[in-house]
């Protein structure tokens, strides 16, 4: 299916440095970035051969902490901005967004704790409180996403905003030439190879989603020596989880992984034990020593690259689809 003209007419679509931007990828990076380049006016077509659901995006948890995320010297605002965001997007409840309070587990006693910066009113975790092993904690109140909520409103939204989608696979960047002014690469994991990137690598992870009685507080254990734990309750399920296999591409769930996850998680909450299993995942982190979110010269087209977010593409979404609008060149420029 080709790119098409815009779904509705908007004046803003005459507007100097308005224009056609293909935006390859629907998971959250490719559809935070739609959203946010069509409030710029630009026409907007994402182009992906699979909903979001059915991506990575639709496996993560998914807490807003800065996980395995690849280095940049904009971390810091990405992760402050997309909190701003949240939070605003948290008073929609349709947006399946809640604050909530939780634990940090640390491990190490040099622990980087530079993520809280952007938590007003985080502290220390009673001792007594930490599992054993442990040498400090942080409470923290940051925003949970039930990811099948969110997408689902994402998708909405961006519709609602004249957003096209067309459901094909890309093979280059150049299937794109005389389509589209730009393309953003937000293709998660296969990003790489639409621009000849071999330093992107999967970190393979795997959760198991629990029937929630009731349960509202997250934890994080990620050094637990026995593999990283998590507990993240959501609206209708509680996520637990994982792994953190570097270099595996293996998206199915392995039972006895899952049975080392719920013995860990049950081990740090005992009100998990017998809970009823809802369903279970495994996807791939798109990991990258430093997250790539520049232009990417050699192209006919002008191209914005935007991947490599690792563990905390949720977590950075917002503040890296608005850095991605600011690369946008000024008509006539590029
Ligand atoms: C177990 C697990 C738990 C996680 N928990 C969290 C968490 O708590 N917090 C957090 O912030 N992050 C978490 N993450 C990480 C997060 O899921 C990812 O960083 C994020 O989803 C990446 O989003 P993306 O949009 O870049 O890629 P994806 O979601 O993989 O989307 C890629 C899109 O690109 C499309 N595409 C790719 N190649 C092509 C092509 N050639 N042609 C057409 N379309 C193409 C696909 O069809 C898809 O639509 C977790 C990940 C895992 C595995």
């Amino acid at each position: 299916m080709a790119i098409h003209s815009p779904a509705r007419h908007d004046d803003r679509e005459n507007a100097p440095g308005h224009r056609r931007i293909a935006v390859i990828g629907a998971g959250v990076m490719g559809l935070s970035i739609a959203h946010d380049l069509r409030l710029h006016g630009h026409t907007v077509t994402v182009v992906a051969d699979r909903p979001a659901a059915d991506s990575v995006s639709g496996v993560a948890a998914a807490i807003w902490f800065p996980y395995r995320s690849g280095a940049s010297p904009l971390l810091a605002s990405w992760l402050q901005r997309s909190k701003e965001r949240f939070e605003h997007l948290a008073a929609d409840p349709a947006t399946g967004i809640d604050l909530r309070a939780g634990t940090v587990v640390e491990r190490d006693e040099h622990a980087d704790r530079s993520w809280t910066a952007a938590v007003v009113g985080h502290r220390e975790a009673e001792a007594a409180k930490l599992p054993p092993g442990a040498v400090a904690g942080v409470r923290a109140t940051v925003p949970v996403i039930a990811m099948p909520y969110y997408l689902s409103w994402l998708h909405r939204r961006c519709t609602e905003l004249g957003v096209r989608f067309a459901r094909r696979t890309i093979s280059s960047v150049g299937d794109l030439d005389g389509e589209a002014d730009l393309v953003v690469v937000a293709a998660g994991m296969r990003s790489g190879a639409l621009l000849d990137d071999h330093t992107l690598y999967p970190i393979r992870g795997q959760i198991v989603r629990l029937a929630n009685p009731g349960l509202t507080e997250w934890i994080t254990d990620d050094d637990n020596p026995a593999g990283v734990t998590y507990v993240v309750p959501r609206r209708d399920d509680i996520v637990c989880g994982g792994v953190a296999e570097v270099g595996s591409y293996d998206t199915e769930p392995d039972p006895e992984t899952e049975r080392a996850i719920l013995e860990r998680a049950t081990s740090l909450i005992p009100a998990l034990k017998g809970l009823p299993v809802l369903s279970r995942a495994a996807g791939l982190r798109p990991a990258r020593d430093t997250v790539r979110l520049e232009r990417v010269e050699g192209h006919p087209l002008p191209v914005i690259a935007c991947y490599g977010h690792g563990g905390a593409g949720v977590t950075l979404s917002w503040g890296c689809a608005e850095t991605v609008c600011d690369l946008v060149p000024a008509q006539g420029v590029a």
